[in-house]
């Protein structure tokens, strides 16, 4: 499963390239309204630190599919081919997916709640899509298996689309979604940084470097034996 990190700010992308196995960044609207500057110049920014063959998911703004198809050119002229363009999943988006597919465009179909707006979106020729797993758990329903639907949906029709899930509050939905082999999570560093919080691990060190210490002398370490 790749993960994602969820953030527009460059630092904490930075702390998460530093520490974590992770292969690109995902936007959208409300994130970069965080940042509090020009969109551009923060997207052109992670763009710079993750590199032209990482992949960086952003997002239109438009409401009609001919306004989406304009904004993603923008986009990808600005931010680069492996810009991945994310379109909500409503009829306009829809058929600015199947417009933009067909030339070749990358493209997440985001704003998923339902099993159908995801294989509507694969099929349209989406490279992800994105269940929002929280908001769906939000709304009484189960975004785990919304989730899980919808990766097998896509397999069982022989479509290549995988599943960019989002939304995450908690460890648990994460592990769920790697243990079914998702192809790819979009997660916010603080869950990130949860996902291997463990104090009985740090606890362990601890007992090990005393023991270390205790054969051999304070402060010592295999670098200065
Ligand atoms: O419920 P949240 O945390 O706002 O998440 C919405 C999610 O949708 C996305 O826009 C989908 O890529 C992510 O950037 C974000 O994780």
């Amino acid at each position: 499963m790749k993960i994602l990190v969820d953030h527009a700010d460059i630092n904490a992308i930075k702390k998460m390239y530093e520490y974590y196995p992770v292969d690109g960044v995902t936007t959208n609207p409300s994130i970069l309204k965080k940042a509090g500057r020009n969109p551009f110049d923060v997207l052109s920014e992670i763009r710079a630190f993750i590199g032209s063959e990482a992949e960086l998911h952003a997002q239109v703004i438009s409401k009609d599919a001919q306004g989406m198809i304009k904004e993603a050119y923008k986009m990808r002229e600005v931010l680069g081919e492996n810009t991945f363009i994310k379109i909500p999943v409503i009829p306009e988006g829809l058929k600015a997916i199947k417009a933009l597919a067909k030339e070749g465009v990358n493209i997440t179909g985001t704003a998923i709640y339902n099993q159908m707006q995801g294989f509507l979106a694969g099929k349209a020729g989406a490279k992800y899509v994105a269940p929002y797993v929280n908001r769906i758990d939000n709304l009484g329903a189960n975004g785990i298996q919304v989730a899980k639907d919808i990766h097998d949906m896509l397999k069982n029709a022989g479509l290549e689309t995988e599943i960019l899930a989002a939304s995450f509050k908690n460890s648990q939905q994460v592990l769920e979604l790697a243990k079914y082999g998702v192809g790819a999570s979009t997660i916010a560093p603080d869950v990130i940084e949860n996902l291997i919080k463990v104090d009985a691990a740090r606890c362990a060190v601890d007992v090990f470097v005393k023991d270390f210490e205790a054969l051999c002398g304070e402060n010592k370490t295999m670098n200065n034996l």
